[in-house]
């Protein structure tokens, strides 16, 4: 379970991007975050991954406070939590495999033993399965830098998957991909975190995608919380009111 209890986080510049923020997400939730540009989402899931310093509050995975954990302590929290961001951060002139593999230095921490040409045949096989998950066991050789941005995202995926997270902090994960290329990553992304029981939390712009992945939609305005409604039968008529009456506080679409 993650807690975020009272979260502030305001910048060296005097901006405020999130203020009082409270929000439990319960083990395998689809959580959806959604608020136009500037309302603090990628802040939340930095503050979470425990990329960003918060200004008061405390964050908890399964009652370990990420704020305040020291290094070791930080580092431990952070294998247990995967990352998919819009720019997929592969590294361009290594093979997919390779790439894959990089996402086990959490699980085992010595490079040398994770990119040895002998690596662990376990860690290897795991990297092949991962890869086979997301549909590109065949490209394992192939270089990064010459798949398409949907095949990249997936090798991305998949890369989060050797790490054997349970939590899953998506940043706008298919804003740099053409529509149906979007589509296949987001079936993939919610798919795997199912079959795993992981938590997503998803930052998207699209409310009709968000409609038909989440199973909770937190919207944010000016960094607080003006949103948090579970997906029920009514759900789509609630959206539909909010977009209308309300829709600059959620998103541009
Ligand atoms: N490192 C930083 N230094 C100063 N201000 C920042 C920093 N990062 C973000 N901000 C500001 O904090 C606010 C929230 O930004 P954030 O990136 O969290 O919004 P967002 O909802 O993810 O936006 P988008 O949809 O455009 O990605 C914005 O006003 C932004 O300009």
């Amino acid at each position: 379970m993650l807690q975020l209890k009272q979260v502030s986080k305001a910048f060296h510049n005097g901006t405020k991007a999130l203020s009082s923020v409270d929000l439990t997400v319960q083990k395998g939730e689809l959580v959806i975050l959604l608020g136009h540009n500037g309302s603090g989402k990628s802040t939340l899931l930095r503050t979470v991954g425990g990329l960003e310093s918060l200004s008061s509050g405390e964050i908890f995975l399964d009652g370990r406070s990420i704020s305040q954990a020291n290094g070791k302590e930080l580092r431990q929290l952070q294998k247990e939590m995967g990352n998919v961001f819009q720019k997929f951060n592969l590294i361009p002139n290594i093979s997919v495999f390779q790439n894959v593999l990089f996402g086990a230095l959490g699980r085992h921490p010595s490079v040398i033993t994770t990119f040895h040409p002998f690596a662990k045949k376990e860690l290897r096989e795991s990297a092949m399965h991962c890869l086979e998950r997301v549909g590109l066991g065949h490209l394992a050789s192939r270089r990064a830098d010459q798949l398409s941005g949907g095949q990249q995202q997936r090798v991305a995926i998949a890369r989060m998957l050797i790490q054997e997270p349970t939590v899953v902090l998506a940043d706008e994960p298919i804003a740099s991909l053409d529509p149906k290329a979007g589509i296949e990553v987001m079936n993939l992304l919610i798919e795997v975190a199912q079959e795993q029981g992981l938590t997503l939390i998803c930052t998207l712009h699209q409310l009709d995608l968000a409609l038909t992945y989440g199973n909770r939609f937190v919207g944010l305005n000016n960094g607080k919380i003006v949103l948090d409604e579970l997906k029920t039968n009514q759900t789509v008529h609630s959206f539909d009111r909010l977009y209308y009456e309300q829709k600059e506080i959620l998103t541009h679409v």
